[in-house]
């Protein structure tokens, strides 16, 4: 019976993952037929999370970008919240590292590029990830890179650059200063993550292993990590550039952009801007919509504008990533 507003919109499929409440199922959006990624929540389990996921949700909100997994729609019933979220093809970056064994230094050059760009924009919004991991990456259809977040991802009171105390995100990725309960910086443990990632991109292992035993928390604190001779000295030096254990002295996020490493092969630095503002609508969305809805462009521009992540929104925004990817922006007739 829950369902029941959820099945209005979407065809429901398999469970592609699962975590502490929340489960995440394949879906097709009727109207455009597109693959979406359905996050339920159980607002029950959720108890006093509940809070916390609505912060998530305004944070989603916000996040319009080419490299970060886009919010479609929520539905909220008695029971679930239902988050409609981009769906990506390709799975988790971690299985596609693991499948190849590592990556070649052009490839992880590629991917960790779109990495900083979902980043340098997360933090441009005033927003600190806090949990990147090669679980947290997806890979859609065109082999792009699609930042997510199982965890909460803040926005820290007064902007990014005050000190937040809650320890979240993984362990194992976890910076330093993280680890050892100590005040720290949004944007600063997130170089450390990225860090993390770009070993494991280049090297197919974790730097510091699953920090299951001590000895391995040892290493992080003190920043050691094993270099494999295979490595080129322009990765060695950026990987020493982020995972400096003080954070004052590791590299920021501003100076990824441009960073030799970065821009082997490259003319241009990091565009971090986003490809979708939110404010920018798609002309030929609006008439699609405007058509099918028989409702003048203008009442559909407003309604979008509006930003309600309802059906209206989900169908626009799709329909957007439908032209984005060649297709035809056709909506079919309800049946
Ligand atoms: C082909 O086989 C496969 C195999 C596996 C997966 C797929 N595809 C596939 N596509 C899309 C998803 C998805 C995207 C976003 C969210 C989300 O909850 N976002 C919230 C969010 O991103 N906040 C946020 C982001 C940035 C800043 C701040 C806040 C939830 C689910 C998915 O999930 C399955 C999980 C399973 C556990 N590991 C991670 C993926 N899976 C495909």
């Amino acid at each position: 019976a829950d369902y029941q507003e959820v099945l209005q919109y979407y065809d429901l499929y398999e469970t592609i993952g699962s975590g502490g409440f929340a489960k995440v199922k394949l879906a097709r959006h009727l109207l455009t037929g597109e693959k979406v990624a359905i996050k339920i929540m159980d607002k029950l389990a959720l108890g006093d999370s509940l809070s916390s996921i609505k912060l998530e949700i305004d944070a989603m909100k916000n996040l319009s970008h080419q490299h970060i997994c886009r919010l479609y729609h929520v539905i909220e019933t008695s029971k679930n919240i239902f988050l409609v979220l981009e769906y990506c093809s390709g799975g988790e970056l971690y299985n596609y590292i693991t499948s190849k064994c590592r990556l070649s230094e052009e490839r992880s050059r590629a991917f960790f590029r779109q990495i900083v760009s979902a980043i340098a924009y997360v933090h441009s919004q005033g927003y600190a990830h806090r949990d990147i991991k090669p679980e947290n990456v997806l890979v859609d259809e065109e082999h792009n890179l699609k930042l997510t977040d199982f965890g909460l991802c803040a926005k820290p009171k007064g902007g990014l650059d005050k000190p937040l105390h809650t320890r979240c995100g993984s362990p194992a990725y976890a910076a330093p200063e993280v680890i050892q309960g100590k005040a720290y910086i949004g944007s600063e443990v997130d170089v450390w993550s990225m860090g993390v990632l770009l070993y494991t991109l280049l090297c197919g292992v974790h730097p510091f292993d699953a920090g299951d035993n001590t000895t391995m928390s040892v290493y992080r604190r003190n920043g050691e990590y094993n270099i494999p001779e295979w490595l080129s000295p322009s990765s060695m030096l950026l990987l020493n550039q982020m995972l400096q254990v003080d954070p004052k002295k590791r590299i920021t996020v501003k100076h990824l952009l441009h960073h030799p490493w970065l821009m082997e092969g490259y003319s241009r630095a990091v565009k971090w801007q986003t490809d979708y503002p939110l404010v920018q609508l798609d002309e030929e969305c609006i008439a699609e919509l405007s058509v099918f809805y028989k409702q003048s462009k203008e009442t559909i521009l407003d309604l979008i504008s509006e930003w309600k992540y309802d059906e209206m929104s989900a169908t626009y925004l799709l329909l957007q990533s439908k032209k984005a990817r060649g297709k035809p922006i056709r909506l079919r007739a309800p049946y």
